[in-house]
């Protein structure tokens, strides 16, 4: 349908100019003369002069030769003048409807994007009018010659010529489809590094290689498998090249005997050899490997530069995606930057501009939970052990929530499947009442790793670079001085300040990373140790700004004791138990949390504790954690206390791995 528009607009867009089309036929004319006289001069040099004895009629006609070529070459000259008469208005009104395209849609980054594939569009059309014009008028010429040679010329060389090109026309739709594919899968690849190369850093912090190298997978095998199909359907382009312009010259050498037998004489048997070789083959050559790959590249871009008729498309077909689902298909070329930015730490949520004026309402029955997790199981790969098995939970909206356990126990897992990022073996997840993944409940968190991405531009871009709005500066300068992030503003040299992110520490650039957040509408902030980098007081300021942040529910990957203290609630992750409670409550009955604490574990005669990362009190004083399974194996189940989020069974650990 959308091929047929850009048919019918080029048909009208030709008849419309008719005068500069009748020009170049009459000059074409001249190519037709040259390729005639080529053979046609070069037979009668042979046959009435050199042949017969007479030189100097033989130089003659060779004369006479080399003067066509000349001519010819004026023609072509004149040809090309006229091509421009119909490229440069192809080109003017492609420009002038991107450029309104531009203006209407106010998009810069576009305007210079089409403008580029003006030119593209432009190049490739004249090299399409040249080449296709030059075939029709040598061959006509050849042919014409041929004939007039002698007429079993005719027979030898026409049948096998007229193979090659019809076996060329029936191939070159499919032929372009292919190409068309390919060249779409390509720039989706290469649109799809352009987004992901740059941030490769952010990608291993926030946790989403897996994703990404996904994504990237499924572009390259795209690609991969559209470059197979056209490389098949080239074969036909060989084919008819071999069939139409190589295999005359086999014939004419095969059935001399028998045209010499039938009139033909020597000069004219090398005339048509000159023909085909000289003549029909470069031409027969140019016009499959022009129409074939410039052609279909010219409908591409037509179709994108195109303004819609009648309500049709404009966008080039999307590349196939290995497994068609909803989510491969959000991450389309199109979709790529809001994909990855997203990945990379948060969410543009478009809530409304005074979210934070209005103080959150105690949880009641109809809000749903800010985050519930039913009977989820993770691993990172089919075969392998889950790192997180069966965990059932609720929080409810307003809650602090601080995730505890040694290293490698899975706590920055938990939060990349929360956020999205990992998708669970089983089970469910939801934020604030929306799945999990998906675009509602994307819209509802903002992740912070603990790598922070900061990004070259101004303090007020990337502070607000989860907003779809500038921020006032109001706002801005409130959200600093709770995070912390003031006095770092202020030595920049204010919100407008440039940002130079190798120059800052990486204490500094989390601060800008959670001032980030702060501003974000989203209503669940996740901290993955997103406050290692700062000292323990200005920890406790920036996770006290989110607290107080109205309507926000606040996940966080401790890195200090104090850190767990302040929380309303704890999840002490323990390989296959985990456990559940306040800070005090804890102490008393998870040994785990105790040793990560106070550096003790209770009872005696539990297994060899694992050694792990060392989680630091408040005071700096660090104290050891470690994992390890208690004796009895048995599994925690977590009592939680009635109030914001738990009462007892919310939190449930059924399966313990290996059966125990
Ligand atoms: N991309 C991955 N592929 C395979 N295994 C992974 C991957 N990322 C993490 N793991 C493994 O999953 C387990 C949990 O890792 P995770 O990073 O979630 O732990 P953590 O508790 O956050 O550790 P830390 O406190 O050191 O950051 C570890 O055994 C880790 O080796």
């Amino acid at each position: 349908m959308r091929g047929s528009g850009v048919h019918r607009r080029g048909l009208r867009f030709v008849r419309r100019r008719w005068r500069v089309v009748v020009r170049l036929v009459l000059w074409s004319a001249l190519e037709t003369a040259q390729a005639f006289l080529l053979g046609y001069a070069l037979a009668r040099a042979l046959d009435d002069g050199f042949l017969a004895g007479r030189t100097d009629v033989g130089l003659g006609w060779l004369g006479a030769g080399a003067g066509a070529v000349l001519v010819g070459a004026y023609g072509t000259g004149r040809v090309y003048a006229g091509v421009a008469g119909l490229v440069e208005p192809l080109r003017d009104r492609l420009v002038r409807g991107v450029v309104e395209r531009g203006v209407r849609e106010a998009d810069g980054g576009a305007l210079s994007g089409f403008t580029q594939q003006v030119e593209i569009a432009r190049d490739t059309f004249a090299g399409l009018v040249l080449v296709s014009r030059s075939f029709v008028f040598t061959a006509a010429g050849a042919l014409i010659g041929l004939f007039s040679l002698a007429p079993p010329l005719l027979l030898v060389v026409a049948p096998p010529l007229a193979a090659g090109v019809a076996l060329f026309a029936a191939a070159l739709r499919p032929l372009a489809r292919r190409q068309e594919r390919f060249l779409v899968a390509d720039e989706a690849l290469a649109a799809h590094l352009d987004t992901v190369c740059p941030g490769l850093r952010d990608i291993t912090a926030g946790g989403a290689e897996e994703r990404i190298a996904t994504a990237t997978d499924a572009r390259v095998d795209a690609e991969f498998r559209a470059a197979r199909s056209l490389a098949r359907w080239s074969v036909l382009r060989v084919a008819s090249l071999a069939i139409g312009g190589q295999f005359p010259i086999v014939l004419l050498l095969a059935t001399a005997p028998w045209l010499l037998d039938h009139g033909v004489t020597p000069g004219a048997l090398v005339g048509a050899l000159a023909y085909v070789t000289q003549s029909l083959l470069p031409a027969l050559q140019n016009l499959v490997h022009g129409l074939g790959a410039s052609g279909s590249r010219l409908a591409v871009v037509l179709r994108r530069l195109a303004p819609p008729e009648e309500g049709g498309e404009t966008k080039a077909a999307a590349p196939e995606v290995p497994g068609g689902t909803e989510k491969a298909a959000s991450e389309a070329p199109g979709d790529t930057v809001k994909a990855a930015s997203e990945e990379l730490g948060g969410t543009k949520a478009t809530g409304p501009e005074d979210r934070h004026g209005s103080k959150a309402t105690a949880p009641s029955s109809a809000t749903p939970d800010a985050l519930t997790l039913t009977s989820l199981t993770f691993a990172y790969g089919p075969t392998s052990a889950p790192v997180i098995e069966d965990l059932t939970v609720r929080v409810a909206q307003g809650t602090h929530l601080a995730v505890v356990g040694p290293s490698g126990i899975g706590k920055s897992t938990l939060t990349a499947v929360v956020a999205g990022l990992l998708d669970p073996r089983h089970g469910t997840v939801h934020l604030c009442g929306h799945p999990v993944p998906g675009d509602t409940a994307r819209a509802h968190r903002v992740l912070i790793p603990q790598e922070a991405y900061v990004f070259r531009g101004s303090l007020a871009e990337n502070v607000g670079d989860l907003r779809p709005k500038p921020i006032p500066e109001r706002e801005l300068r409130a959200a600093a001085d709770a995070v912390g992030l003031t006095a770092l503003m202020e030595r920049l040299g204010g919100p407008e300040a440039e940002v130079d992110p190798g120059a800052l520490s990486a204490g500094e650039r989390q601060l800008i990373a959670l001032t980030r957040a702060y501003l974000s509408y989203a209503p669940v902030v996740l901290l993955d140790e997103a406050t290692c980098h700062l000292d323990a007081e200005a920890e406790e300021r920036a996770e006290r700004a989110f607290v107080e942040r109205p309507g926000t529910t606040l996940v966080v990957v401790a890195h200090r004791v104090g850190s767990a203290r302040r929380a309303d609630r704890v999840l002490v992750m323990d390989g296959r138990r985990v456990a559940y409670g306040h800070h005090d409550d804890l102490l008393e009955r998870s040994p785990l949390y105790r040793e990560l604490v106070l550096g003790t574990r209770e009872p005696a005669g539990q297994q060899p504790l694992q050694p792990a990362l060392p989680l630091r009190d408040t005071d700096g004083v660090d104290s050891v954690a470690g994992a390890g399974l208690a004796g009895d194996g048995r599994h925690v189940v977590a009592h939680g206390p009635v109030g914001q989020v738990q009462a007892p069974g919310d939190l449930r650990h059924r399966r313990t791995l290996g059966g125990q």
